[in-house]
């Protein structure tokens, strides 16, 4: 999956739950920070959705195990949209399971549907 990472990326962030283990070793593995995606904003301590690094102004690629209707990234987008993070791409393990659905929902996240069809997400969907 390392490989597939945009070149520009500065972060990648892992959703939570399953994407968690899979940031932690890509950025073992690349040097790249690591954040964590919750699945909604903390409602005490640091109240943040994204942990672990500042992803303001910053460009950064999801980290994902499986995109089925494509709900989670979405979520993601909105939350690292509203940190004014640059979302490049989202990477995931499993892209065969991308269903129709998942499109409807890209589709409220512009930059991640440009990059469905560039990534490893769009070889899932030609599995499909
Ligand atoms: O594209 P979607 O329809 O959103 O489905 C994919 C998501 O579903 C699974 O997580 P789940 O919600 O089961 O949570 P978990 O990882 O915390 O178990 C999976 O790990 C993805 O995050």
């Amino acid at each position: 999956m390392a490989d597939l990472i945009p070149a520009e990326t500065e972060i990648v962030a892992g959703l939570e739950l399953r994407g968690i283990p899979l940031v932690t070793a890509i950025s073992l593995e690349t040097g790249l920070p690591a954040a964590f995606v919750r699945k909604e904003a903390k409602a005490y301590g640091t109240c943040q959705a994204i942990e672990g690094q500042d992803v303001f102004s910053r460009r950064v690629t999801f980290i994902e195990d499986v995109i089925s209707t494509g709900g989670a990234v979405k979520d993601a987008h909105r939350m690292a949209v509203g940190s004014q993070a640059h979302i490049l791409a989202v990477v995931c393990a499993i892209g065969g399971a991308l269903r129709s659905k998942a499109f409807r929902n890209f589709a409220s996240c512009p930059l991640l549907r440009e990059q469905i069809w560039k990534t490893p997400i769009g070889i899932g969907i030609g599995r499909d």
